[in-house]
C-alpha cells in the first residue's frame, strides 16, 4: 500500500536533531583543507578591510588638520590598496568555496544514489517516484551552500564581530556599549521567530515534494491521460498543488524577510543613538567628530555581520527541512541485504525448494501461506492461475526481492537468506513483466546483464530469441539509439530485447514472467524453438496466461488460494479435470 500519495504531505520519521548535523559534518570534514585555505583568505581579507575606518579616523583627526598633503596621498593609496587586496582575496576564496560546495553535493548525491540502488522493492512500492527524485536533485542542491559557504561564513562573521568589537572598544568604550545595546532585542526577536520559520520551511519541502510527485506521475501516465481526455482535470489538480507550494513559499519568505527587516531597523536605531549620545549626551569634549564618524562606520559594520549571520541562520533553517529528508532517505533500512555472515552461493545446479513459505506484503495480509514445493535442477515449471493469485510473488521471492515472512527458500540446499544477494542473483536470469529498456543503443541494452559480452555473443543471443531480424531492419542496426523505457520500440520488440539480455547472462535459473505476452503467435512459435534450446539444462519458472506457451513444461503449478492448488504435467492436470482443465478448455474455446 502506498505510504503516501502526491497529495499527502510526508510525515517526517526522524525530525532534525544534532545527530543529523554531525552526519552533515562527515561530508564537510572531507573538505577540511580547501575550507581552511578559504577561511584563512577570508580572515586576511576581512582584517585588511577593517583597517579602513582607522585610516579615515587618522586622516580626519590628524592628517587633514596638519594639512599634510604627502600623508594624505599615502593614506589614500593605502585605502585603495586595502580595497584591491581584499577584493582579490575574496574572489579566490569564492572560487575555492564554489568547488567545495559542489564536492559536498557530489558526495551526498552519490551516497544517496548508492543507497537508493540497494533499497528493496518494498521501498519503491510504497512511495511516488517524484518524491524520491526531488531528494536527490533539488534538496541536495538546496543544502550545498549552507554546508559549504554557510559554515565558513558563520565562523567568519563571528570573528568579524569580535574584531569589530575590539576595534570599536579601542576607539570609544561608551559608544561601543551603545552599539551593543541593540543585540538583546535582536536575539529575542530571532528566538520568537525560530519555530514558525522552521515549520514554514518544512511545509515548503512537503509542498514541493507533492508537486514533483504529481508531475512525475503525470508525465509517466500522459498516454492514459490523453486517451481518457483527463487533461483539464489533471491541470486542476496540478494548479492546486502549485498554489499550495506558492502559499507555503510565500509564508516561509515572509518569516525570512522579517529577519533583515528587524536588523535594518535596529541598525538605524543604533546609528541614531550614537549620534545622539556622541553629540548631545557626551558633547564634543568627549567624542571628536572623527571618533563619531569612525564609530558610526563601525556601527554599520557591526550590524552587517549580524545581518549576514541572520541570513545564514535563515538558510540554515531552510536547509534543515531538506537535510531531514536527505538523511531520512540515507537512513532508510536496506531490509533485503546480506546477513552478517552471508556466504557466497557456489555455482548452482538449480534445485529450488520452498519450505513452508508464508509471505505478506502488508503485515497480517498473507499472499502466500505454507507453500511447499521442490523443483529438481533443469526442470521447467509453469506458474499459472488467476490474476492476483501470487505467481509473480513466488518468483520475486526466489530472487529474494522480498524477504519471506515465514519458512525458507533453498537453492541447492542453501537457505537464500544466508547467502550474498550478488551470488544469488547473478546466477538467475529474470525477465519481469515490464521489460525495461534503458536509454542507449540496442547493443548496450542486450549487454546490460553481461558487460563483457562480445558483439558476436550479443548477436547470437538476439538470433536465438528471433530479435536479430527486426534489429537489422533499423538503419543503424544494433547501434540504434533507444529512449528510456524504449518508446521507439513496440512492446513485443522490447520483450525480445530483454529476452536476449536475459539469455546472454547465461543463468542457471531462469524466470520468465509473462515474457512472451506481447509477442505475436508466429514469432512466439519461432521463439519457442530458441526457448527450448535455452531452457535445456536450466531450472526455469515461466509465468504465462496463454497456456499454449507452457503446456510443454515439465510441471505446471496452479497457484490459487494462497498456495498451490494443483500440480502436475499438462496431461496429468487435464486428466484431473480440475481448475487447470477448466482454464485450459476455456482458452481453447476462445481461440
Ligand atoms: N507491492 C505490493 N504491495 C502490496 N500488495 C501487493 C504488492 N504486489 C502484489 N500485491 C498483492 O499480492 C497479490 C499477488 O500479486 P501477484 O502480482 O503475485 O499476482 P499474480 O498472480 O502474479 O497476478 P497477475 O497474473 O495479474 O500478474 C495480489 O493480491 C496483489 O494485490
Amino acid at each position: 500500500m502506498a505510504r503516501n500519495k502526491f497529495d499527502i504531505d510526508e510525515e517526517l520519521e526522524s525530525p532534525f536533531d544534532i545527530r543529523h548535523f554531525r552526519r552533515a559534518l562527515v561530508y564537510i570534514r572531507k573538505q577540511k583543507t580547501p575550507m581552511l585555505v578559504a577561511f584563512a583568505l577570508s580572515t586576511l581579507s576581512a582584517g585588511i578591510a577593517l583597517s579602513a575606518p582607522l585610516i579615515i579616523q587618522h586622516v580626519i583627526d590628524v592628517t587633514i588638520p596638519a594639512k599634510d598633503k604627502g600623508a594624505l596621498v599615502f593614506w589614500s593609496a593605502m585605502t585603495l590598496a586595502t580595497i584591491v587586496v581584499s577584493v582579490i582575496l575574496a574572489t579566490i576564496r569564492s572560487r575555492i568555496m564554489t568547488r567545495v560546495g559542489q564536492d559536498i553535493i557530489f558526495d551526498i548525491r552519490t551516497d544517496l544514489f548508492k543507497h537508493l540502488q540497494e533499497l528493496p522493492f518494498q521501498y519503491y512500492d510504497d512511495r511516488p517516484q517524484g518524491k524520491i527524485l526531488i531528494r536527490v536533485v533539488n534538496y541536495v542542491n538546496a543544502v550545498s551552500d549552507v554546508l559549504s559557504n554557510g559554515i565558513i561564513n558563520f565562523i567568519l562573521e563571528i570573528l568579524n564581530l569580535v574584531f569589530i568589537a575590539i576595534f570599536m572598544f579601542a576607539v570609544d568604550v561608551k559608544l561601543s556599549l551603545v552599539i551593543l545595546g541593540g543585540l538583546p532585542i535582536f536575539l529575542a526577536i530571532m528566538l520568537l521567530l525560530k519555530t514558525k520559520q522552521r515549520r514554514a520551511w518544512q511545509a515548503v519541502s512537503n509542498k514541493s515534494s507533492n508537486m514533483n510527485a504529481y508531475l512525475q506521475e503525470s508525465i509517466s501516465g500522459i498516454r492514459v491521460t490523453q486517451i481518457f481526455t483527463r487533461e483539464d482535470r489533471n491541470e486542476g489538480i496540478f494548479t492546486k498543488l502549485a498554489a499550495n507550494y506558492r502559499k507555503a513559499w510565500m509564508r516561509a519568505m515572509y518569516f525570512n524577510h522579517l529577519v533583515p527587516f528587524t536588523v535594518d531597523n535596529l541598525a538605524t536605531l543604533v546609528m541614531t543613538a550614537i549620534f545622539f549620545v556622541g553629540l548631545v549626551a557626551f558633547g564634543p569634549a568627549e567624542a571628536t567628530f572623527g571618533v563619531i564618524l569612525a564609530m558610526s562606520a563601525y556601527a554599520s559594520r557591526f550590524w552587517q555581520p549580524i545581518l549576514n549571520l541572520s541570513n545564514i541562520y535563515n538558510s540554515f533553517i531552510n536547509s534543515v527541512a531538506y537535510l531531514e529528508r536527505i538523511f531520512e532517505t540515507l537512513d532508510e533500512p536496506v531490509t533485503v541485504s546480506d546477513v552478517k555472515d552471508a556466504v557466497q552461493l557456489p555455482a548452482i545446479r538449480g534445485r529450488v525448494t520452498f519450505d513452508n513459505v508464508t509471505f505478506a506484503y502488508d503485515p497480517g495480509v498473507n499472499v502466500l501461506e505454507n507453500l511447499n514445493f521442490d523443483i529438481k535442477p533443469g526442470e521447467s515449471i509453469a506458474l499459472v492461475g488467476p490474476t492476483g493469485a501470487g505467481k509473480t510473488t513466488v518468483v520475486n521471492l526466489i530472487s529474494r526481492f522480498y524477504n519471506v515472512t515465514g519458512g525458507a527458500i533453498l537453492v541447492d540446499g542453501h537457505d537464500i537468506s544466508q547467502v550474498t544477494l550478488k551470488s544469488l542473483r547473478s546466477q538467475m536470469g529474470i525477465m519481469l513483466q515490464d521489460s525495461f529498456i534503458f536509454s542507449g543503443t540496442i547493443l548496450d541494452n542486450i549487454r546490460y546483464g553481461k558487460l563483457d559480452a562480445t558483439e558476436e555473443e550479443v548477436i547470437a543471443a538476439a538470433k536465438a530469441v528471433c530479435a536479430d531480424d527486426f534489429i537489422r531492419e533499423f538503419e543503424r542496426g544494433y547501434l540504434t539509439e533507444v529512449n528510456e523505457r524504449g518508446s521507439k520500440l513496440s512492446q513485443g520488440q522490447r520483450q525480445l530485447i530483454s529476452f536476449a539480455r536475459t539469455l546472454l547472462a547465461d543463468p542457471r535459473i531462469l524466470i520468465l514472467d509473462e515474457a512472451t505476452s506481447s509477442i505475436d503467435a508466429r514469432t512466439e512459435r519461432l521463439l519457442q524453438k530458441g526457448l527450448n534450446e535455452l531452457l535445456k539444462g536450466r531450472t526455469s519458472f515461466i509465468i504465462a496466461h496463454r497456456l499454449s506457451t507452457v503446456k510443454n513444461c515439465d510441471r505446471i503449478l496452479y497457484v490459487a488460494d494462497k498456495g498451490i492448488a494443483e500440480s502436475g504435467s499438462h496431461d496429468e492436470l487435464i486428466a484431473q479435470r480440475g481448475r487447470y482443465y477448466k482454464l485450459y478448455t476455456a482458452q481453447k474455446m476462445e481461440a
